[in-house]
Parts: structure tokens; sequence; C-alpha cells
């Protein structure tokens, strides 16, 4: 079963969705939300201690059913079935797409080249929980015979952006273990990492699908170096060093015992891997029975998403609602905005998550689309952002779709810190969609005694449009298991999205390039002589930094 091959532009969908835009361009949101005394519950979706509140939107009924049509005409149905039984749906590599497979439950069978995957699944997570409870028991020594009390993932990319945001998110469950994250090559990262730690009771993981990663390898064997000049015993090696890898012969080089390998298959995606071994780090941070929880509510999003309608389907209503604002409004952004401090990784998460997976111009024929693909994802957690770039969400030029999240429940209860967090969570996406007539700030200016020409003259400025769109997701508290539902709910959403724009989603030719480049240029940059080999904007960069260090 392979994906469908539809020209978006080309379904009868699009066409109705061009004339819907057309007719709903002068409707504002408010006239929506007057005509229809029933759009909050229209436009709500419940499930799994999650609320999804998408009446905020430039829609109605006949767009909806559009959108709908959309996906249908996309054999959206066979693309959620081909992805989940195991079919190669990533052509361009040749794989199979089953991060759902790691979250699936013990009894489930999926064959990927007539294997069932789900008993090694199952044999990893089992060497996982042992391992993790060894460590924070403190059954697991390190070399001198100390606990364990720091933990070092490096990896970079889907090795550490999953990680880090979990990690972050799920504090509040966190136990005594210190977990630090190392990506960058700059050395600064590694070096300022290695300061806060003491060699005798710091376990590494080296976190990477490939492990050829050179910002990885790097920084992997720098801690290592930095090991061995301190426990002067090779040795001592493997009772600080695991490897969460693919590649079994590259671990082993790196001289990591394979018995100290956690595994992972290639129908993992480096983006959708936070669910597999990559994830060591988070079943440290808060236990393996909450990592499994984790997994449990990504599965049962999972279960939502392969079931419900599409109309109350919270992966599916987002993913088209985004196709909505990006192919039919000209939005090129889309921001996320969590009001829970914890959370103040989840957008960042999903800049890779989402514009890796789908910011593609080439569809699934090899000829280039004719229409955007991918958003800009962008974001940071609520209040701070309000006091940064709201302004421009409100009165800006771009339109720029948001979704809002927060948990009803905080995991802080200190005086009102909550309520205030929480009316400004919903003050916002009503701002938003009302705006502010210029009836409205006249009325304004007058009560504060300002001069008819003081109000002709500062109104404009204090007039905003609204009608900007948002979907509110209030999540009842941030727990392993909602957080996991809610990460599954966006890769599903970049899941459909890249199958309406008829694009690969699970493929990343593109950062092949920088990759390559970065290594055609390294050895020049090892000797003093002058370099003639590029353009002349990049010799001359390179000869002034040759000059400079
Ligand atoms: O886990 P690895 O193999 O080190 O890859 C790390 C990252 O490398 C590249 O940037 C991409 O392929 C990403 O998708 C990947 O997450």
């Amino acid at each position: 079963m392979t994906l469908s091959n539809i020209a978006f532009s080309k379904t009868k969908a699009y066409q109705d969705l061009l004339q819907d835009r057309q007719r709903l361009s002068q409707t504002h949101l408010i006239s929506l939300f007057q005509k229809d005394a029933n759009r909050q519950s229209k436009y709500n979706i419940i499930d799994q201690d999650i609320l999804l509140d998408f009446s905020k939107n430039i829609i109605d009924e006949v767009t909806l059913a559009h959108l709908i049509d959309l996906a249908n005409e996309c054999h959206l149905s066979d693309a959620i079935q081909a992805q989940f039984s195991g079919s190669k749906i990533n052509q361009t590599e040749d794989r199979a797409v089953l991060h759902t497979a790691l979250r699936a439950k013990a009894n489930h069978s999926i064959l990927v080249d007539g294997e069932n995957i789900i008993p090694k699944i199952q044999a990893v997570k089992s060497h996982m929980r042992e391992f993790t409870n060894q460590i924070i028991s403190g059954d697991w020594k390190g070399y001198t015979g100390k606990d364990i009390t720091d933990v070092v993932n490096i990896g970079i990319g889907g090795s550490d952006l999953g990680p880090v945001m979990v990690t972050e998110a799920l504090r509040p469950y966190k136990n005594h273990l210190n977990i630090h994250f190392v990506s960058n090559v700059d050395g600064t990262h590694i070096a300022e990492t290695l300061k806060k730690v003491n060699p005798e009771t710091t376990l590494f993981l080296i976190a990477s699908k490939t492990f050829t990663t050179q910002e990885t390898m790097a920084n992997a064997f720098s801690a290592r170096n930095w090991f061995l000049d301190l426990a002067k015993d090779e040795q001592a090696v493997s009772k600080h060093f695991v490897a969460l890898s693919t590649n079994a012969k590259a671990v082993s080089e790196f001289g990591i015992d394979v018995a100290n390998m956690f595994e992972f298959w290639d129908w993992v995606g480096g983006r959708y891997s936070l669910w597999s071994a990559i994830g060591l780090s988070i079943s440290l941070s808060i236990g393996f029975e909450n990592f499994e929880l984790l997994l449990a509510g990504a599965n049962e999003m999972d279960t939502h998403f392969a079931t419900a309608s599409f109309d109350k389907n919270m992966p599916v209503v987002l993913a088209l609602l985004g196709i909505w604002y990006v192919n039919f409004f000209g939005a090129a952004t889309h921001a996320i905005l969590p009001y829970d401090q914890y959370m103040h990784r989840f957008a960042a998460y999903f800049q890779q998550g989402d514009m890796e997976s789908n910011g593609k111009t080439v569809d699934r024929s090899g000829n280039r689309v004719d229409y955007a693909t991918g958003p800009v994802i962008w974001g940071e957690p609520g209040t701070n952002g309000q006091h940064a770039f709201y302004q421009l969400i409100h009165q800006g030029s771009q339109l720029i779709p948001a979704d809002f999240i927060a948990p009803a429940i905080t995991h802080n209860n200190i005086g009102n810190h909550h309520t205030l967090l929480m009316s400004n969570f919903f003050a916002q996406t009503e701002a938003l969609m009302n705006g502010k007539t210029k009836e409205v700030v006249e009325e304004e200016l007058k009560k504060a005694g300002k001069s008819e020409g003081e109000i002709t003259k500062l109104s404009p400025f204090k007039v905003f449009e609204g009608n900007k769109p948002t979907n509110s997701i209030l999540v009842k508290q941030i727990t392993p298991k909602t957080l996991g539902a809610l990460i599954a709910m966006y890769e599903h959403k970049i899941f459909v999205q890249g199958v309406i724009w008829n694009v690969f989603s699970y493929d990343q030719w593109g950062v092949e390039l920088g990759k390559q480049l970065a290594n055609s240029i390294l050895p020049e940059l090892e000797n003093n002589e002058k370099i003639h080999s590029h353009d002349s904007s990049t010799n001359g960069l390179i000869n002034q930094f040759k000059a400079w260090r």
C-alpha cells in the first residue's frame, strides 16, 4: 500500500475552498458567532482530558465540509491505514514509518518485511526499564563505586529536542537525577556542561540514530576524552557510556559495549523518536512508569486519530485548518503558544517536527508543487510572548494563526498566579477575535478626558481589526499521559498535512546539503593557506576568519 498521488490544487475541494474564501472574505468572526448560537459546541472536540475549541476560526459549516472533502479526495483514510500498518510510505528512503508501533499495546502485531516488530520493541523497553531502575535506585555504580547523580544526553535534532522538551514539560515528575543535554558542536556546550559534573557519578547517553552525525560524534569523543583523562581506565567507560542508536557497528567502533546499547530501527524517524530508546533520558528523569504513561497517552491519541470521524478528529481538524490558512489566506507562519512555563520548548520541538517534515516543494511524483506547503512554526510561552511579539499578531500586516495551549490545573499553586495566567489565556483569543472598533476606542478616549482633536489623531492607532483565528487547546493538567497525547496530536497533524500537500513528510534531504558542504570546507580550515576555491563571498569570509583566529 503506497500513498495516493493526488495534486492538491487540482482537487474539486480546492476549487470549492477558493470560493469559500471569496464568500467569507467580508465575514468577521464575530458575525459567525452571532449567526449561530451553537457555534461553540459544534466546533469543539474533547477527548483524553484535552479540549480543542476551534470555533474561533474563520470557517462555517460549508467550509468545514469542503475541508473534509479535501481530506477524502486525498484518500486520507487510506494513508492513515498505510502508516499504521507498516507500509513503506517513506518512499524516498524505502522505509515504513512506525513511531506509532513504539507506543502500541504489547499484544499488538505489526509486520515489517514479514516480521512482527512488537516483540523487539518490548525487549528494548524491558532493557530500558531495568536500566532506569538500576540507575535511579543506585544499584548501578560508577567506576569508583558511587551512585550516578548526573546524566548527560549527547545528541542533536531528533536525538535531542524531544527529550529536552519532554523532560522540561514533565519537571514536576522529576526524580533526584540531574539531566543535562549537549547538542551544539560549539565547544561551549560540552565545556559548560562538563564543568557541572563529576566523572565518577556521571552517565553519558550518546543518542544518535545513525551514530555518524558530526556534532554528536565530536561531543561524544570530547566527553570520552574528558572522562578518560580523569578516570584513567578504559574499563570504566562501560559504566559511564551507553548508546541509543540503530547502528550497532558504529557504536562498538566508538568503544561502547553493544550490551550497553539501546536499539531502535530505521522505521523510527529521528524527529519522531522520543518514544524509542532515544527517550532513555526521559525515562531516567521521570522513571520508567511515567515514560510508559507518556507512551500510553500517545497510544490513546493514535486510536482517536485512526477511528474518530474527520470532523471530530483533533489532528485532522488542526491539519485542515492549517491548510485553510496557508493555502487560502497566504499565512506563512503558525504560532504555538503554550501557557505553561514547563512547556517552554514545545514550539522549538515542533519546529523540527513540522518544518523538517513538510518543508518540501517537490510532490510525490517528483514535480515541483504549485502551492504553498509547510509554514514556519514558532512560539514562546505565554505570557512572555504577549510582551514581545503579540503586537504583530494583533495589529501587524501578516495573518498568524495560533494555537493557545493551557492546563486547567497547575503544578504550582502559588497565590493567584494560575488564574492570572489563565485570564490572559482566555483574554487573548477573545481579543484576537473581537478586536476593538473605532467607536469603542473613541468612547474610551473620551472617558479618559481626551479632546476631540486628540481622539481623531489617536484612534486609528488604537483600533484592532480582530478576526484573527486561534485554536484553544485546554488540557486538564500536563501529565505524562496528556503530554503524550498532545505530542501525538501534533505529529498526526503534520502527517495529515503532508498527505494533502502530496509531499513525503518522513524524509529530510534538505538537511543533507549543509552536512556535505561543511565536510568539504573543514579541511580548508585546517591550514593557514589562502582559499580561492569558492565564490568571492565565501573565500573572503574564510580568509578573514583565518587571519583573525
Ligand atoms: O540521530 P542522528 O542520526 O544523530 O540525527 C540527528 C538529526 O540529523 C539531521 O539533522 C536530521 O536527519 C534529523 O532528522 C536528525 O534528527
